[in-house]
């Protein structure tokens, strides 16, 4: 008998799933699931039984998942930030190429004279309807510079574009990790401005969706290419057909096609290839469910979106109780009352907040009987209890 159980929404790489001990089962049915694993199903809908612990989107957008019901009801959610970003990287080189360059018109053309006498000589009299621009010297807008934004910078300032950047909240890491010859602006009124290509890398959020629309494009250059490998709702598709009928855009190119974008006329429809690489899925994969197993079996969180990061270290013995809480006063005084109540030495005690959330881990040296566990969960304000042992 196993003891614990994971569901998967979506296929997800057998070499991550191989990385389930013999300790775990997979099951169809996410009521007896303790870990849910998804790429891009969504779960906004979904109902959300008591005994799902932990999601982990083997990816990197988390639009698809109800974060803040998660919280609330104690699930963490992780992603695997950076895991698939070399893949997105490179489709959007791609997506430049192809903006540029009219391949996909050409290639099609291919296929229409296949059948000719002279296919040779009828491509070279035919050729120049598909002549186009090259990328070296032209300027490119990067907006959001998180783990896709700066590879995608980098790469496309080694092919000899000018690359501007901007993400007024830029992490660290990824501000070490960008090229010192990116110009990093202020504001995205300046990439509008200056840009012959732009390419979206937020995520979709309340302040960002429909960012790219009238107002936004009338700041553009005549004939920018706008490139999305982020998400579809990022875009006025409504905004964007007028522009691409009056010429103000050139190329749309989109890794999210929709009923409006798919049969548009100057948009380069792609669907949703940027993560799907061998290697992408694979290293999200692992990510997701080496996280899975940290958090299931050691309570240990890394990589969340709605709670904290929060690391006690391996479950070495005795008993590990975590509790899912909201981050309100009071809080541990009530925890550790609970345990002093029955003469119970905590021997390492761990909280971490984020934002309306908190984390608290309490290592005992023995066991604790089950009503620790329910005169924790009857505390206000707490959300879940899991107890290892
Ligand atoms: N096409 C695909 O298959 C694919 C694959 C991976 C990710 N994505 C999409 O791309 C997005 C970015 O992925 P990532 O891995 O680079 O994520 P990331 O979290 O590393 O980077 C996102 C960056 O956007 C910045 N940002 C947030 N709001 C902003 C704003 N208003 N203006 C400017 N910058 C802002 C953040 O500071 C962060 O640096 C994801 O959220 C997802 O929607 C698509
Ligand atoms: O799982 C995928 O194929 C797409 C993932 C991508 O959209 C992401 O946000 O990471």
């Amino acid at each position: 008998m196993s003891k614990y159980k994971y569901s998967c929404l979506n296929p997800i790489a057998q070499v991550g799933l191989g990385l389930f001990s013999e300790e775990y089962t997979k099951t169809d049915d996410i009521k007896e699931a303790d870990a849910v694993l998804v790429r891009s199903a969504s779960m906004l809908e979904m109902e959300l039984p008591e005994n799902i612990s932990a999601i982990a989107r083997a990816g990197a957008g988390v639009n698809n998942i109800p974060l803040d019901k998660c919280a609330s009801d104690g699930i963490v959610v992780f992603n695997t930030p950076g895991a698939n970003a070399n893949g997105v990287k490179e489709l959007v080189i791609a997506g430049l190429m192809l903006a540029s360059r009219n391949i996909v018109g050409g290639i099609n053309w291919v296929q229409t004279i296949k059948e000719e006498k002279d296919v040779a000589k009828l491509v070279e009299k035919g050729k120049s309807k598909f002549a186009g621009k090259e990328i070296q010297g032209k300027k490119l807008g990067v907006i959001g510079l998180g783990a896709i934004g700066v590879l995608a910078a980098n790469a496309a300032n080694r092919l000899g574009m000018e690359v501007y950047g901007c993400d007024p909240y830029i992490s660290v890491e990824h501000a070490w990790n960008l090229s010192r010859d990116i110009i990093s602006v202020k504001s995205k009124e300046d990439i509008y401005k200056e840009c012959d290509y732009i390419s979206l890398h937020v995520p979709l959020l309340e302040d960002t969706k429909k960012m790219i629309n009238k107002e936004t494009l009338s700041k553009c250059k005549d004939g920018v290419v706008i490139l999305n490998f982020a998400r579809d709702l990022l875009v006025n598709d409504e905004d964007m057909e007028e522009a691409l009928k009056s010429g103000k855009v050139a190329a749309y190119v989109t890794d999210f096609p929709n009923e409006k974008t798919a049969g548009m006329k100057g948009v380069i429809a792609i669907p949703h290839l940027g993560a799907s690489t061998e290697e992408s899925e694979d290293n999200c994969a692992v990510m997701a469910v080496k996280q899975i197993k940290d958090y299931i079996e050691h309570g240990i969180i890394k990589n969340s979106v709605n709670y904290p990061d929060c690391d006690a270290g391996t479950f070495t013995g005795g008993t590990r109780v975590t509790i899912n809480h909201k981050n309100i006063p009071n809080m541990l005084t009530q925890f550790t009352g609970v345990f002093s109540a029955e003469n119970i030495n905590i021997a390492n005690l761990l909280n971490k907040s984020k934002g309306d959330y908190a984390y608290t881990v309490i290592d005992i040296e023995g066991g604790v009987s089950n009503g620790i566990a329910d005169k924790l969960k009857a505390i206000n304000g707490v959300l879940k209890v899991r107890t290892l042992s």
